[in-house]
Order: structure tokens, then C-alpha cells, then sequence
């Protein structure tokens, strides 16, 4: 692998593939030969540092890697993810042809079809308001608390599909920070209120306490029997829910072969369903499972997620460059780019292969974003003329769900389609100069004002458009990224579906919690953290 690595270095330098501008000037097919579609869905990486020659070395690279054998495996519900021993297989949970998928022998369809189908009961009580509070009222309020993987994918989903949202409102409480949750109480009726505590593990420390706090709120309010007509919960830990005192009729479980970050088509998708029925839910899974269905069977060159795969790895590993930018220009997929930091980074950000070995090259690149056109007029300065290259990655609909506000799409547009052009051509020197002087700055001024106005441009950026953000589109374009991360992780040959990294601070800050409520003293801590904690405690009231 690191020997095909160094070849396409190579041939990225001998055939000047990260000159994107000249191979634009050179073909004026270049469009039509570096992009392709999946119905409404176009996906063009032509501004990508790619040619023939690189993307030839990217498939030998998939080939070594065996990235078609890992898809084949993940799918067929081998124990892929190895240092936890589980099957991935999130894919079941929107097959939408119900064909057989098998772990240890048994064919999981049916639990998921029957879980599938009891929270489609449940979602369609609340909506109706034939499910009524302790006090008989209907509820008018439905409150996720869950964190990580258990809150990020209902987050984003229901803001980007806000135009389908008929059901009750929605609120989510993830942080341990009491703020979250008073300022989400503050905006409640106990009595029209029901909470869902989303917790695969259900042993998470800011789930359990925000759980807590929520529970109070109801027994203070309409007193510890209205508890249970107040609550539900989605986990694989049913014992665990049991416990907490919610009754199994509310609960919805899930399988120890859904991650965290890949759950959002599981119960943990609860809320999404609330809001927008189950119709559109099942609208939303079939999404994911065109892409699942494509991604098995489309050939490389037509496969979008293995290309986007490809051409990350590429951007990242062979030409270096540390982060990718995710630009979606639809104000309702705001949190996309916070849903795919989970997605992304902590399933790639790893430093051991699958052979218990170090990584021989650079893995997972720093995931980030904001939508446009807000980024524009914030970060983007740095993507244009900043030191380092950052891959841009955009989004765009077609037609926005606004009719009457069609010239507010057609800005929005131009401003996507101008920011990737703009980041490829750049503009040089005798530009920059020719634009001052024609303006009738005299020569030196030029001179010494036109470097600062120079774009190198060759800014690699990909785009996707599609025709209207759907859940059918939704579901669609959060899968492409799931296989993404898949496709980059079989390339690292890493696991991307553990989470170690997150333990460590876990741990730490259990052993510190007894020295921040003062009961143990601070010694065998280092003096930041020590010191840290005194200030603390000296000014806490
Ligand atoms: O759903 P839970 O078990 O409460 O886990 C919530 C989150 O916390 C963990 O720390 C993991 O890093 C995440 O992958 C997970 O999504």
C-alpha cells in the first residue's frame, strides 16, 4: 500500500494533476468526464486534483485494499468491527427489500421490521394526541436527551427536514452543562411534555443526569405516578432502561451491531419520526438504501461513494492536505457538518491498522463546516488565500421549498457554483494588477497592492446537487457519507467503528469529580490540573 501511495504522488507530480485550472483549459469535457449521477443526484468532482492516471492508481489502490471485499463483508454482517467483536451492519436497518441479513445465523429482518413498526404505533399516538399526559392533555412537546450519536442524527435530520415537520415541537438536550437542559425546561409544560432518553449504552454520565433532572421536573410537578406517561426511551441496554423505571411498551431497543454514529436510521431516529410521521421516515430509509444499493453494485467510475472515498483519500493521504471543508449551501442542513464530525472523525481518526500495527500514512482529515453563504462571510478568506489547501465539499438543491422566494434560491446558487470557481481559477498577478491599474491606480501602487489581491486558485472542491432537500434526498446523502468514511477507513485499514479515543477523558474525569465537589484533595494530579481545580473551588459559591 505505501508503495502505491508514493507511485500516485508520483503521478499526481508528473502529469500536474493538482494544476485543476490548466486541465479545465486543456479539456472542455472535463465536466462531463469527471462527474456522474444517480437520478436527481449529480455529483461533480471535476474540480477535484484528479486525472485519468490518478484516478487509475486510485483503483489499483481500492483493489489492494480490498475495499469491494470489506463493503462485501460489512453487508454481510461478518464481525468486521474487530476490537469490540460485532457486525456493522446499520445497512439492515434500512433494508428496504428485506432481504435476509444474518448474524450468527439468524436473520435479523424481523426485530428490525417489529421495532420498525412499534415506533411507528408510537410516533403516530403522539402526533394524533390519542397519547395524552398524566393529566389527560395531548402532547405538544417531545425532548431527546441523548449525546453523541443519540442526539446529532435527530438534530440534524429534523432541522433539515423542517418543511415536513407536522408533529409536536421538538427540543434536544445533550450537554451535561445544567444550562441545556433549564433553558429547554424553561420553555415546557410538564404536562404536555414527554421525554425520550436516547442512550445505546444507557450508562452515558450527561444523558443519565439530564434523565434525572427531566424526571424530576415531571414528579415535581404532577407527582411520581405521572413519571411513566412521561417518558420513553430508545437503547440496546433494556435491562438498564428497565431500571430507570420506564415502562417496556415505551421502550425501543436497538442491536450492539448499530454505532453510535451510524444510528439515525435505528429507534434512535424516534424524534425524526414524531416530527415527521412515519410515511416520510420510511421515505428518509429507503434514501439510505438507494445508496447502500448502489454503492454494491454500481462500478467504480459511477460509484459515488467510492469516489468520494477515492478522491478523499487522495486529497488527505497523497497530497497532504490536513482538513476538508463541508459547505452545504441549504441553511437546513446546518448541523450536517457537526453530524459529520462524528461520522468522520471518530471513525477514522485512528492510528492503528486492522494488524494491531501503526499507520504508515496520514488517516482521517479534520472534518469541519458551516452552511453557505454564512461561511462566506467568516471563514472563507482562508480557503481562498490561507497557507494551507482545504478541500471544499458543497451542496446545493436545485429548487429550495420557498416558491415565492425563487431569486433568494437563484442568489444562493450563484454564490455555491461562484465559490468553487472562484477557488479553482483564482486569479493571478497580472490580473490582480491589470484590474488596479484599469481602475486608475498609478504602477507602484499597483505593485505593491495586487500580490495581496492574488488567488492561486487549484483549490480542489466537489459538489453535489440535487433536486430538493427531501427525507428521500436527506437519507440519501447521509448514507453516500457513511460509505464515504467506509471507504476511507478500508483504505487506512483501520476500524472505523470503534471509538477508544473517547474513553481516556472519560475515565479522568470520573476520578476527578470527587476532587471538583471537594471530597478528596487534588494530590496525584499534575499541578495545571491541581491548580486548575483550587482556582475553582475557591471561587465556587
Ligand atoms: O448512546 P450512548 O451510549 O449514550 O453514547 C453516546 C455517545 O457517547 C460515546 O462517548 C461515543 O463516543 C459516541 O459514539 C456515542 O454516540
Amino acid at each position: 500500500m505505501k508503495a502505491l501511495v508514493e507511485s500516485l504522488k508520483a503521478s499526481a507530480r508528473e502529469t500536474d494533476a493538482t494544476d485543476i485550472r490548466a486541465a479545465f483549459a486543456a479539456d472542455p469535457n472535463r465536466f462531463s468526464r469527471f462527474s456522474t449521477r444517480l437520478d436527481d443526484l449529480l455529483f461533480d468532482y471535476s474540480k477535484c486534483a484528479v486525472n485519468d492516471r490518478v484516478l487509475e492508481g486510485l483503483e489499483a489502490l481500492a483493489k489492494a485494499a480490498g475495499v469491494e471485499e470489506k463493503r462485501d463483508a460489512m453487508f454481510r454482517g461478518d464481525i468486521i468491527n474487530i476490537t469490540e467483536e460485532r457486525a456493522v451492519l446499520h445497512t439492515a436497518l434500512r433494508n428496504r427489500g428485506n432481504r435476509p441479513v444474518l448474524v450468527g445465523g439468524k436473520d435479523v429482518m424481523p426485530d428490525v421490521n417489529a421495532v420498525l413498526e412499534a415506533m411507528g404505533g408510537f410516533a403516530e399516538d403522539v402526533r394524533s394526541g390519542s397519547l395524552k399526559g398524566a393529566t389527560g392533555r395531548e402532547i405538544t412537546d417531545v425532548v431527546n436527551i441523548g449525546i453523541g450519536g443519540s442526539d446529532l442524527g435527530p438534530v440534524m435530520a429534523t432541522l433539515a427536514l423542517a418543511p415536513f415537520h407536522d408533529g409536536p415541537r421538538l427540543h434536544f438536550v445533550s450537554n451535561v452543562d445544567g444550562a441545556h437542559i433549564a433553558d429547554t425546561l424553561k420553555l415546557l409544560d410538564p404536562e404536555t411534555s414527554l421525554f425520550i432518553v436516547a442512550s445505546k449504552t444507557f450508562t452515558t454520565i450527561e444523558t443519565m443526569t439530564n434523565a434525572a433532572t427531566a424526571r424530576a421536573f415531571i414528579a415535581d410537578k404532577l407527582g411520581e405516578a405521572a413519571v411513566g406517561n412521561h417518558f420513553a426511551a430508545v437503547s440496546t441496554a433494556l435491562d438498564k432502561v428497565s431500571a430507570f423505571g420506564i415502562d417496556a411498551s415505551r421502550v425501543f431497543g436497538f442491536w450492539d451491531w448499530v454505532g453510535g454514529r451510524y444510528s439515525i436510521w435505528s429507534a434512535i431516529g424516534l424524534p425524526l419520526m414524531i416530527a415527521i410521521g412515519k410515511k416520510d421516515f420510511g421515505r428518509f430509509l429507503d434514501g439510505g438504501h438507494a445508496i447502500d444499493e448502489h454503492f454494491r453494485g454500481a462500478p467504480v467510475r459511477e460509484n459515488i461513494p467510492m469516489l468520494l472515498g477515492l478522491i478523499g483519500f487522495y486529497h488527505r493521504t497523497v497530497l497532504g492536505y490536513p482538513s476538508r471543508a463541508i459547505l452545504p449551501y441549504d441553511q437546513r442542513l446546518s448541523r450536517f457538518p457537526a453530524y459529520l464530525q462524528q461520522l468522520d472523525m471518530e471513525s477514522n481518526g485512528k492510528a492503528v491498522t486492522l494488524d494491531s500495527t501503526p499507520v504508515e500514512f496520514a488517516t482521517g482529515p479534520v472534518v469541519w463546516g458551516e452552511p453557505g453563504t454564512n461561511g462566506q462571510h467568516a471563514f472563507y478568506q482562508l480557503i481562498h488565500q490561507g497557507t494551507d489547501i482545504i478541500p471544499a465539499e458543497f451542496m446545493i438543491a436545485a429548487n429550495g421549498h420557498e416558491k415565492t422566494l425563487r431569486h433568494q434560491h437563484e442568489l444562493l446558487i450563484a454564490n455555491c457554483l461562484a465559490q468553487s470557481e472562484a477557488l479553482m481559477k483564482g486569479r493571478t498577478l497580472a490580473e490582480a494588477k491589470a484590474q488596479l491599474t484599469a481602475k486608475g491606480m498609478d504602477e507602484a501602487k499597483a505593485n505593491r497592492i495586487a500580490p495581496h489581491r492574488v488567488f492561486t486558485g487549484n483549490r480542489p472542491s466537489l459538489t453535489f446537487v440535487y433536486d430538493q432537500l427531501d427525507p428521500f434526498a436527506l437519507g440519501r446523502l447521509i448514507a453516500l457519507y457513511e460509505h464515504r468514511v467506509f471507504v476511507e477507513g478500508a483504505l487506512f485499514n483501520i476500524n472505523s467503528f470503534d471509538q477508544w479515543g473517547v474513553e481516556l477523558g472519560k475515565e479522568l474525569a470520573t476520578g476527578l469529580l470527587p476532587v471538583v465537589e471537594g471530597k478528596e484533595s487534588a494530590e496525584g494530579h499534575d499541578s495545571s490540573t491541581a491548580g486548575l481545580v483550587a482556582a475553582i473551588l475557591q471561587a465556587a459559591r
